[in-house]
């Protein structure tokens, strides 16, 4: 048994801040900790968080797992990018420690076989490889990760973007893999969360349908016949 059989059928909340908007009012990790005990109570299994401060409050916050990385910059590597990005989400208190496993070159030179050994000399964490393709889920169970996500399918060179899941890779990677598969990315309703069980998964990640107002708004008001920044409250003064 391993933390991750407590995530066996259920969904995983992402309490994550825009990452591309700096004045995200959601960027404060005691906002994030409530966000975090609100999706526990609603029945998350557990939940992915980014940062050591917001890992540190939502630890405090919640009592399940928390799936802790560390993103660094916007372009290649980002996800947990290196070996010591991994100790302090750890060391924050993150249970599983998710780490991009693409085959790219990662900043540090230290391939992901090499960070996960150390992860296992120093710390208690489970590692998370999240991967864009077959091949690097593969490649990630064979430098030793606890579980395999889909985290970065769309966002990778070698990973086409698409609007939904990728639930093809999510088929693919359960069939071969002697671990967990978890489907995350651009998961947004119940029929495509139903839709990642029947293909295999492990658990699904739900990240900005659930925890973004300022996503959810924005996908919102553009169907509205009043478009946004149209209102008379600055006239008023
Ligand atoms: C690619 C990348 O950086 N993904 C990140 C991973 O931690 C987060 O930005 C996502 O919000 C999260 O994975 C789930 O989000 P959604 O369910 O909205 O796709």
């Amino acid at each position: 048994m391993t933390l991750l059989d407590d995530l066996a059928g259920g969904l995983v909340v992402s309490c994550q801040p825009l990452p591309d908007e700096p004045d995200d009012p959601m960027r404060d990790p005691y906002v994030q900790a409530r966000v975090a005990a609100a999706v526990v109570r609603g029945g998350a299994v557990a939940v992915r968080v980014n940062g050591p401060d917001d890992v540190r409050a939502v630890r405090a916050a919640v009592d399940v797992p928390v799936i802790g990385l560390y993103k660094h910059g916007t372009e290649g590597v980002f996800i947990t990018p290196t070996a010591a990005h991994a100790l302090e989400v750890a060391l924050a208190g993150a249970d599983i420690i998710a780490i991009d496993a693409t085959d790219r070159p990662r900043p540090d030179g230290r391939p992901f076989a090499d960070t996960v050994r150390l992860i296992r000399e120093r710390t208690d964490a489970l590692v998370l490889a999240d991967v864009s393709t077959t091949a690097e889920g593969v490649a990630a169970v064979k430098a030793g990760a606890d579980a395999v996500a889909t985290t970065l399918s769309g966002y990778t060179p070698a990973s086409p973007p698409t609007d939904g899941p990728d639930l093809g890779l999510v088929e693919r990677l359960a069939a071969l893999l002697p671990v967990p598969v978890i489907a995350e990315g651009r998961y947004r309703s119940t029929e495509q969360i139903g839709r990642a069980f029947e293909a295999g998964a492990h658990a699904v990640v739900m990240g900005n349908a659930v925890t973004s107002p300022l996503w959810i708004t924005r996908r919102l008001v553009p169907v509205t016949p009043r478009p946004s920044g149209t209102s008379t409250m600055g006239e008023r003064a």
